[in-house]
């Protein structure tokens, strides 16, 4: 892998009238990297990857993509970097009507003059390159059907063959399984990883699942209000280490609650003050919050624990628990 970073943010803050978006965010990402941008809603994830295409442009600090500075590019300069840069969305942004393989050669209306009606008007060679991506993403027989007929999972694989027709060096993916459900979003996740992997391509995929992050990244960046708080590469990382960052950063019990639902982990939480503990906030929350979550324990103090731990952190759990009060 090449050191030298394809996607260089530096210090960028980005506002939008009162609203900080982006807070003094640094990232660097390297060629062939696989980047999730993890974060609740609001966090800054979109306003990022907007950047890194020149959507927007920081209110101060510099971003460089592919040897260029983004913000003083404009017109033709501009365009060519778009087209080196291929972007994926939530909602697949397909033109529902038209058919598959006519949404997959709209990739490819950058690199033609003049506007185009109907499958005749491309060039034999790009429905030939539109096919072969389609084949790529397991739907060359769906190509003569409408987009709308297709599932989303479907939908989001058209919307990455037409990112390919572009012949992307970087691939930006925005909440691209939001819509999805979770096997739709595994199989979308790792098609993405695959083709990342076979072209070479550095991708960078905004996610809210701690779990796809770590199973198809290579690397999180996690945000929070705007800021980087988390930048570490997901071999041997836990999904508890991540909560745990989030958990550091997270000021009241309501925004901790709000945190594990959005990154995917509030199913697996029965016990607050357990989860509390093991992230290691217990003892940042107020002394009236720390009073109602102990309340029952309290009274008890004097005994021993009547029921077993769920699992082995007991003697954590039960010394944290005390530290509440
Ligand atoms: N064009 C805009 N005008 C005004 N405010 C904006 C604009 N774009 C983003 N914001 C604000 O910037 C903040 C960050 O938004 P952003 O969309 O980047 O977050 P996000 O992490 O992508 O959220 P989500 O997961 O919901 O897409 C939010 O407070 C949002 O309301």
């Amino acid at each position: 892998m090449n050191s030298t970073p394809i996607i260089d943010v530096t210090n960028v803050t980005k506002t939008f009238g009162q609203t900080t978006a982006l807070d003094g965010v640094s990232l660097q990402v390297n060629h062939g990297e696989i980047v999730v941008l993890l974060g609740l809603s609001g966090s800054g994830k979109s306003t990022l990857l907007r950047h890194l295409d020149g959507l927007e442009l920081p209110t101060s600090g510099t971003v460089n993509v592919l040897g260029e500075e983004v913000s003083s590019l404009s017109g033709r300069r501009l365009r060519a970097l778009r087209g080196r840069v291929g972007f994926v969305f939530q909602q697949f942004e397909l033109v529902p009507s038209l058919t598959v393989l006519e949404n997959v050669l709209t990739g490819a209306l950058g690199t033609l003059r003049g506007p185009r009606f109907g499958l005749w008007s491309y060039p034999r060679a790009h429905k030939l390159k539109a096919l072969g991506h389609l084949d790529r993403v397991g739907l060359l027989a769906r190509a003569y059907q409408r987009a709308d007929t297709l599932s989303g999972g479907q939908q989001q694989r058209v919307a990455i063959a037409r990112a390919l027709m572009q012949d992307p060096q970087i691939l930006l993916a925005d909440e691209p399984v939001a819509s999805l459900d979770p096997e739709s979003s595994d199989a979308v996740m790792a098609l993405i990883r695959q083709i990342a992997t076979d072209q070479n391509l550095t991708v960078v995929c905004s996610l809210h699942q701690v779990d796809l992050a770590l199973s198809w990244g290579d690397r999180i960046v996690g945000l929070r209000h705007g800021q980087v708080v988390l930048d570490t590469p997901t071999a041997g990382l836990s999904k508890s280490e991540v909560m745990e960052i989030y958990g550091r950063v997270a000021t009241t019990t309501t925004e901790l609650e709000a945190i594990q639902t959005e990154l995917g982990v509030a199913d697996e939480l029965t016990d607050l003050e357990a989860v509390l503990t093991d992230l290691g906030v217990a003892d940042e929350l107020t002394e009236e919050r720390a009073d109602e979550l102990t309340h029952g324990s309290a009274h008890d103090s004097a005994h021993e624990p009547t029921h077993e731990p769920a699992h082995g952190h007991a003697a954590e759990r039960t010394s944290t628990t005390f530290s509440l009060r």
